[in-house]
C-alpha cells in the first residue's frame, strides 16, 4: 500500500487529480480502447473533481475516451432527484468535462429488478475490460462505496441496507432528517473494487482518523471494509495531516520518508 500524506484537503485533491490525469494520458486511450475509471460521490472527491475540471480546461487531460462506472446509488431516488448520485455526478463533474454521455455508467436506483441491474452492471464492467483506476472515499466507519461493516470482502454489486450510522451521517444532505434518507442502496462490492487494476482512496479530516488507522495499521476485517485494500497489489490512500491523527508516529514518518520525492503533485507529470 502507498500512503500519500498531504497537508490539507486541497493539496490532496491536486495530487489525486494530477495522478488520475497522468494515468489517463499515459494510457493514450482511444474510442476502441478507452480508459475505465471508477468514481465515488460524497464530499471527499469534490475538490478532486474541481481540480480535474481545471486540468481539462487547461487542456492537460481529455475525457473523450474515458468510460466511467460509479460506485453506488440510493434505491428509490429518481435520477433527477437533487440528492441522487446521478445528479451529484452531472452537477459536480460530468457537465464540466468532455465525457460522452454513453460512456457514463451509474446504477439505476429505480430499477424494477435491482438484482438484474446489479448483475448487468458487473457484466458491463467486465465488457469494458475491467476498471483501470477506481477512485473512492470512505465513511467514518471505514465503509467503501456502501459496503457497510460486516460486508463480505468478496462481495459483488448488490443491494445493501445502510447502517444507522450512515443514515445519520448522510442526513446532512436530506434537511438533517433521517426519515428522508433512503435506507437501501445499490453498490459495487468490495470484490468489485479490488478487481480494479489500481485503487485510489481519499481520506481527509479528523473524523476519518479512526478509519484511516484501521485501513493502514489494523487487521483485514469485514468490520472495516476499507482494510481489504491491504490485499490489493496497487492500493493508494491519499490523506491529509488531520486524518493521520491515530497513526503511530513511526508509520507516519515511514510513509513520509519513502514518498518524499512523490509528494509534490507536479512530480506526477515529470
Ligand atoms: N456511499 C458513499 C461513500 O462512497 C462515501 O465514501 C461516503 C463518505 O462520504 P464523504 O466523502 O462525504 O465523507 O459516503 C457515502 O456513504
Amino acid at each position: 500500500m502507498r500512503l500519500i500524506i498531504q497537508p490539507d484537503a486541497n493539496q490532496m485533491a491536486q495530487w489525486a487529480a494530477n495522478y488520475i490525469a497522468a494515468k489517463i494520458n499515459s494510457a493514450e486511450p482511444t474510442a476502441e480502447n478507452p480508459f475505465v475509471l471508477g468514481l465515488p460521490t460524497g464530499s471527499s472527491p469534490l475538490n478532486t473533481y474541481k481540480a480535474l475540471i481545471k486540468l481539462y480546461e487547461r487542456g492537460v487531460v481529455s475525457f473523450e475516451n474515458v468510460v466511467t462506472f460509479n460506485m453506488d446509488e440510493y434505491i428509490g431516488l429518481e435520477a433527477d432527484h437533487p440528492q441522487s448520485y446521478h445528479t451529484f455526478m452531472w452537477d459536480n463533474f460530468f457537465n464540466h468535462i468532455d465525457i460522452k454521455k454513453e460512456n457514463v455508467h451509474i446504477l439505476d436506483g429505480m430499477a424494477k429488478d435491482p438484482e438484474a441491474e446489479c448483475a448487468a452492471y458487473e457484466k458491463a464492467i467486465k465488457d469494458a475490460g475491467g476498471i483501470d483506476l477506481f477512485l473512492g472515499g470512505i465513511g467514518p466507519d471505514g465503509h467503501i462505496a456502501f459496503n457497510e461493516p460486516g460486508s463480505s470482502l468478496s462481495s459483488r454489486t448488490r443491494v445493501k441496507t445502510l447502517t444507522t450510522d450512515t443514515v445519520i451521517a448522510n442526513s446532512r444532505f436530506f434537511d438533517n432528517d433521517v426519515n428522508k434518507v433512503p435506507k437501501t442502496a445499490l453498490t459495487v462490492g468490495v470484490g468489485t473494487v479490488l478487481d480494479a487494476k489500481e485503487v485510489l482512496i481519499l481520506v481527509n479530516g479528523i473524523h476519518k482518523a479512526r478509519a484511516l488507522y484501521h485501513a493502514v495499521e489494523g487487521p483485514v476485517t469485514q468490520m472495516w471494509t476499507i482494510s481489504a485494500l491491504q490485499l490489493h497489489e496497487k492500493g493508494i490512500i491519499v490523506c491529509d495531516y488531520d486524518a493521520c491523527s491515530e497513526l503511530q508516529v513511526k508509520t507516519y514518518k515511514y510513509f513520509l520518508d519513502i514518498e518524499h520525492d512523490n509528494l509534490d503533485p507536479d512530480s506526477l507529470f515529470k
